[in-house]
């Protein structure tokens, strides 16, 4: 009896957390939303037609219970009957007034927000109504009641006649009157930041007037009085109304050209924030560029503040979802063509034709909700800028700030005759005069003209994976490896295509974002390519960063014949797959030259269109994307091993698709070699301690200046990119691979070929010669044995030597008996148990 009552109870557990899932996902949302909408448009209709038919229904209505009224089918004018009557008798006359519309218009907006098409603030719009519903009472019944006494309608409701009555008692009509108007300039500036300098502005004589070019203010009051009145005319609320119109239109013809609605629609309905800003327009080299994504506020008449917006999350949700897959592009555009021959073309992605893509519901979303734009911060360090360089005799002509998710970017112009120099050597003095770390002086702005200072934001934002990947720019990018590495200072999405770079270096200290920037690049190569697209090599000394991806082994990885797992962690083991990689490198040439191809997209293509037969050895081939994870480890232990075939790699593999990303913590010469460097010119450096460190990767200071936690920047060549490194953390990487993991895989990893170095390769026991031993042989043999420990790598760090040497003398000490043979990447057996035993065994070799 209690196990059914149990099963009963999981049962309904199980259809209430459904039904739950249901609401909160996209489609429940959506359905909510719709509904929602509907009951807002009946309430509207209902009250709108209260004013019409009011009349008729108020004897039928008042006083009365709705089911009664159902019941009792009374005869109701009202265009939605009952309901509708009701409703509206209950909320006009009852309660609020006419102003209560608003009530079924902020329903209306909770309706919109759920089916996601605007975001709208609902605690704003509900301060917004409330407001609007009692201090519109008031108005109604003390205005609205005196100029038509005679209505059905209670104008005020009786909400608002208790309250107007009990202040006209109190303070008398003048009181009353003065106490509407104090209400709606109280809330006008408590909602609108901008509404002061609006007030100020209706008096004349107020200071709302544009200054002059060089921002002084002692110098403008003297030098420009007699100007001022001429501005003060200028600035007249009825020219600021006409300046207002004339700007809105002007606005609008910029917006037929595809600007966005979304992202106007704040500017432009800001009506006071508008009026308040100064009919100045700035000088045509500094004129604000209204970037597509950006909001603009000019927060005094020399100072703009420029808030790139995001793009709607919604709208990206949609791009992909869950049940249906992304296809690959060659799909995609196989799909589309109606030519039947095209359909007959080889499809890599057949043997996994059911795979799906992960979603992007799978990353976390953060909210940055709370960490809006804090405009007195903008404002102080705007003044602080100004001020640290009126201290050195440095005048500006205008100031802009670019508000990004960590960084604002100061853009100055300074007063003809200013050396650039000057501003660049007061890096320091403006830093100690923000009190902040992370400032950098861009002088001057490539191609904009302006000198630019970025400062890090108090209260930085985190830029989630999530928002990068669902972007409609990553979506519908058709790079060939689009790699999203987060947003820059003007809130883009910053892509680029590992084919063009087409190796990737990443440095900095230890802490900095290097493992997450890594995990975001691998991130957005599984978002777009299918498994039998793209192969990855992850190469990890450091044995957990690459853990997470074990369970997609079979889907995207590779590795060497014989190795047991695809993620070398075994320093060992990362020469062979190297030189493995420089064979699969070869070999691919032979296949392109074979037929008559030169880059691997033409060979691609060739072999999908069925032109290279399968027979003669070709083969689709996937890119290759070679991860390692703390380079530097590397070259301290295998030294030159490991730099040749990567610079190798590094010089060839491009062409067939074969590209690398290497990244190390420690940006010395002796890691970063000049052979690396030169084959690398694609930088990725997060913050690093020294400006010595900074020239090593970028060959420029400027990364000793990041804030880190992500802050990094991306040079290609010449550019120099600062970004803000997407997030995203080890269980939202975890969820993707185990979403992949959990679907058919191929058989095994992707295999590499098999390397025989010119020695004859790893396995040469049977002709090892003892009478020609290493030097090191007999150390050797004594640190395994008080090891325990028959390991390669032991040997290759304790003597600091090449992974070769190690394995011959380990391959000597197999012959002498001192060890067993090998055991895939596990350590081999010691078969020597103490120090005695070996000294015996030594003696009689
Ligand atoms: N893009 C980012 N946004 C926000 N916080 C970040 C970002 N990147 C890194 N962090 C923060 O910094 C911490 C360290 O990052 P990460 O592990 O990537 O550093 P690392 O450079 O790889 O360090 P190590 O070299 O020691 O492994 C993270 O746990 C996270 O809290």
């Amino acid at each position: 009896m209690p196990a059914k009552k149990s099963k009963k109870k999981k049962k309904s557990t199980k259809t209430a957390s459904n039904v739950l899932r249901f609401l909160r996902s996209e489609r429940g949302q959506f359905l909510m939303g719709v509904c929602v909408i509907f009951i807002a448009l009946f309430m509207f209709i209902g009250m709108i037609s209260f004013f019409f038919t009011g009349a008729a229904d108020q004897s039928k209505v008042a006083n009365k219970y709705f089911l009664d009224l159902i019941i009792h089918k009374q005869d109701i004018s009202n265009w939605t009957g009952v309901g509708g009557a009701f409703i509206a008798e209950a909320l006009i006359n009852k309660y609020c007034g006419v102003f209560s519309l608003v009530i079924p218009v902020f329903i209306g907006m909770i309706g919109v927000r759920l089916i996601g098409i605007k975001t709208i603030s609902v605690i704003r719009a509900f301060i917004l109504c409330s407001f609007i519903l009692i201090w519109g009472s008031i108005f109604s019944s003390f205005i609205l009641t005196k100029v038509f006494p005679d209505s059905h309608i209670i104008w005020g409701g009786s909400h608002g006649s208790i309250l107007e009555q009990l202040l006209e008692t109190a303070l008398g009509g003048i009181g009353v009157s003065l106490i509407i108007i104090l209400l709606l300039v109280v809330f006008v500036i408590i909602t609108k930041q901008t509404s002061v300098g609006f007030f100020k502005n209706l008096f004349p004589g107020s200071n709302g007037i544009p200054k002059s070019d060089a921002i002084n203010e002692d110098d403008f009051e003297d030098e420009e009085a007699e100007e001022d009145n001429e501005i003060i005319e200028k600035n007249s609320v009825l020219n600021k109304i006409f300046n207002w119109f004339r700007r809105k239109k002007k606005e609008e013809d910029v917006s037929e050209d595809n600007l966005e609605e979304d992202n106007l629609l704040p500017i432009n309905n800001d009506l006071q924030r508008e009026l308040s800003s100064p009919v100045y327009t700035p000088p045509a080299q500094n004129k604000p560029i209204l970037n597509r994504q950006s909001r603009s506020i000019d927060v005094e008449d020399d100072f703009e503040v420029v808030i790139p917006q995001e793009e709607a999350y919604q709208e990206k949700r949609n791009i992909i979802s869950p049940i249906r897959p992304i296809l690959p592009r060659e799909e995609r555009e196989e799909l589309t063509a109606s030519d039947v021959e095209e359909m007959e073309d080889y499809d890599p992605t057949k043997d996994l034709s059911n795979f799906h893509f992960p979603s992007s519901d799978l990353l976390k979303v953060y909210d940055n909700t709370g960490k809006g734009v804090d405009m007195a911060e903008q404002k102080a360090n705007k003044d602080k800028i100004i001020n640290t360089l009126r201290n050195y005799g440095i005048e500006i002509t205008s100031i802009k700030a670019t508000v990004g998710p960590t960084i604002t970017l100061y853009e100055i112009v300074p007063q003809a005759g200013v050396r650039i120099s000057k501003i660049r050597n007061l890096e320091d003095d403006i830093a100690l005069s923000l009190s902040a770390l992370g400032i950098r002086i861009i002088a001057p702005m490539p191609g904009k003209g302006t000198i630019g200072i970025e400062v890090p934001n108090k209260d930085p934002q985190i830029v989630s994976m999530q928002s990068v990947i669902a972007s409609k720019r990553f979506q519908e990018c058709n790079y060939d490896l689009p790699v999203a590495l987060g947003k820059t200072i003007t809130n883009e999405i910053f892509m680029f295509d590992l084919c063009k770079m087409p190796h990737l270096l990443v440095a900095g200290a230890t802490g900095q974002g290097k493992s997450v920037g890594l995990n975001a690049i691998i991130t957005s190569l599984l978002y777009k390519k299918h498994p039998a697209e793209m192969k990855m090599v992850l190469v990890d000394p450091k044995m957990v960063e690459f853990n997470i991806y074990s369970t997609i082994e079979k889907h995207y990885l590779a590795k060497l014949p014989d190795a047991e797992k695809a993620i070398i962690t075994d320093v060992s083991k990362v020469t062979q797959t190297l030189n493995s990689l420089t064979k699969e490198m070869d070999d691919r040439y032979e296949l392109l030259m074979a037929a008559s191809v030169r880059t691997i997209k033409e060979y691609n293509e060739k072999f999908r269109k069925r032109r290279l037969s399968p027979l003669k050895g070709h083969r689709f081939l996937p890119y290759i994307v070679v991860i390692i994870d703390e380079f530097g480890d590397l070259i301290m232990t295998a030294g030159k091993e490991i730099e040749m075939p990567i610079a190798r790699i590094a010089q060839k593999a491009r062409a067939v698709g074969m590209h690398m990303i290497i990244a190390t913590q420690r940006p010395t010469t002796n890691i970063i070699t000049g052979t690396i460097k030169a084959n690398f010119p694609a930088r990725m450096a997060f913050r690093v301690t020294s400006q010595i460190d900074s020239r090593t990767i970028l060959d420029m200071s400027g990364a000793n200046q990041l804030i880190g936690r992500g802050d990094m920047l991306f040079s290609q060549g010449s550019d120099l990119v600062r970004i803000q490194c997407a997030f995203v953390d080890t269980p939202e990487v975890e969820e993707i691979t185990q979403y992949i993991g959990k679907q058919q895989g191929y058989a095994n990893a992707f295999e590499l070929p098999e390397f025989v170095g010119d020695g004859g390769g790893d396995d040469k026991t049977g002709s090892v010669d003892l009478s020609d031993k290493d030097p090191l042989f007999e150390e050797a043999a004594r640190l395994i044995v008080v090891h325990q420990q028959g390991s390669t790598s032991l040997i290759q760090r304790k003597f600091s030597i090449g992974y070769n040497r190690a394995g011959r003398l380990m391959d000597q000490l197999e012959a002498a008996g001192i060890v067993g043979g090998t055991q895939g990447s596990k350590p081999r057996e010691v078969l020597i148990m103490d120090e005695y035993s070996l000294e015996q065994k030594l003696s009689s070799i």
